[in-house]
């Protein structure tokens, strides 16, 4: 899977300029000619006076389909970026073990949280609804919100606890990395792998959407099994950016998020200051539209891990540390089959998104920017409403049409934060949705 590319047949092997397409290759890029070392990672003297740096995000010895490293060749090496730091308050942002609140034996959803006055850069606007596992194990996850209103600007962040996965929901962002700038829009999701620096700054106004933070493995693509070579996330739609830098000798904040704590410092010049890399371990993006859904033909409804988009694996085969499961536009075709999702009891814990649309589980109540949290073996299912249209409907081909709802599906149970637990937008009726299911049991008749 090599990803060599020249600048000139990177432009023409790339999908949209500026990106790299494909998934794990061994990417390289340089943005100024001849700043890549050809054939060697650490010549005596970088060309342009750069640093050659190793970014890490596997031990050296990981086998080889989970090792992961990138070669950045850059204007002052890392360890110049780092000054004396202080504690800064977290705001929302939380991090496992976070034991503030009991988690609620109930399944429980939220209304959108609406999107503030105040200005809130992304580092401010991170909200965490549930936290699962311990980051100090390098085990577990968080689901937070992000809430953003401004740009970072002159600022730079990365976090040491894990890699975040964005499911943008509202509002373009820009993110401005050291391996170079993505840009993406509601429906796409990205991924910045741990220790990676950033700039999140907004293209259309106020921003609203989902992140995943994962304090264990990268998450990789899934196996496809007897689905073949095809289908599901492709690899190419996968986009990596090419390298861009900033040579600014002006002042710059950077946060680092390191054992829970937002740690910050002041450098005197800007940190993406990568003129070239090369390397597996990159940030990238990917429009969940893209996925192609691969389902039950004839009759039944499969478990939903035939739509796993991405996954986080655990030392356990099979048991991620965290999935995201996507449920995208599709064709219902199954026949004499209850098409919705059943009814279910799940030892692993389900936070759900919707990016647009109706989920079909739940028509009502479960809406775009909400989110709703099945921990551990707490029993759910379609709502008494779906539960009636689905039990009589014509069982026609229908399309599932202008829907996108995603799941973090994780083999930790969730700890629900203060911030999650004392929101307004908590549905203190959420078990009610079900109320209607009476019993239908009738001995004397088939
Ligand atoms: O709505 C949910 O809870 C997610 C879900 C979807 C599905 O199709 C089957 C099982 C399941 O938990
Ligand atoms: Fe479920």
């Amino acid at each position: 899977m090599s990803g060599f590319a020249s600048p000139r047949a990177q432009a023409e092997a790339t999908t949209s300029p500026g990106y790299l397409s494909g998934f794990g290759n061994g990417f390289e890029t340089e943005a100024l000619p001849g700043a890549l070392p050809v054939g060697r990672n650490s010549p005596q003297r970088c060309a342009y006076g750069l640093y050659a740096e190793q970014l890490s995000g596997s031990p050296f010895t990981a086998p080889r389909a989970a090792n992961q490293r990138s070669w950045l060749y850059r204007i002052r090496p890392s360890v110049r970026h780092w000054g004396r730091f202080e504690k800064i308050d977290a705001g929302w942002w939380r991090t496992a073990p976070c034991t503030e609140v009991e988690p609620p034996i109930a399944p429980m959803r939220w209304d959108p949280i609406p999107i503030p006055e105040a200005k809130l850069s992304f580092i401010d606007g991170v909200h965490s609804i549930t936290t699962a596992g311990d980051a100090a194990m390098q085990s577990g996850m968080a689901a937070h919100v992000y809430l953003v209103t401004r740009s970072m600007q002159d600022e730079a962040f990365s976090n040491a606890d894990g890699e975040m996965l964005f499911v943008l929901q509202q509002g373009g962002m820009r993110f401005v990395t050291e391996f170079g700038v993505i840009d993406a829009a509601p429906a796409e999701i990205v991924v910045i792998p741990r220790g990676v620096k950033l700039r999140v700054e907004l293209r259309d106004g106020p921003a609203r959407g989902y992140l995943c933070e994962t304090y264990g493995s990268p998450f990789t693509l899934p196996e496809r099994g007897p689905i073949g070579a095809n289908c599901l996330a492709n690899p190419r739609d996968f986009l990596t950016p090419v390298a861009a830098y900033e040579d600014r000798e002006t002042p710059c904040r950077l946060v680092v998020k390191w054992g829970g704590t937002l740690w910050r410092t002041d450098l005197d010049h800007s940190p993406f200051d990568v003129v070239a890399w090369h390397g597996n371990y990159v940030p990238y993006k990917y429009d969940l539209r893209r996925f192609s859904p691969v389902g039950p033909l004839l009759f039944d409804h499969a478990d939903p891990s035939i739509f796993t988009t991405l996954t986080a694996p655990s030392e356990i085969p099979g048991t991620a540390n965290v999935d995201l499961v996507i449920f995208p536009e599709r064709w219902m075709v199954a026949e004499d089959t209850f098409r919705p999702p059943w009814y279910h009891v799940n030892i692993m814990s389900e936070f759900m998104g919707l990016v647009f649309g109706q989920y079909d589980a739940k028509p009502h109540g479960f809406v775009p920017g909400g989110f709703s949290l099945h921990n551990c073996m707490l029993p759910h299912g379609p709502d008494a409403a779906a539960f009636a249209a689905a039990s009589e409907a014509e069982l026609k081909p229908h399309k599932l049409a202008d829907t996108l709802a995603f799941m973090f599906e994780t083999r930790f149970p969730q700890r629900l934060t203060q911030y999650a637990a004392a929101l307004p937008g908590l549905q203190q009726d959420y078990l009610a949705c079900w109320s209607g299911l009476r019993r239908h049991f009738t001995p004397g008749r088939r």
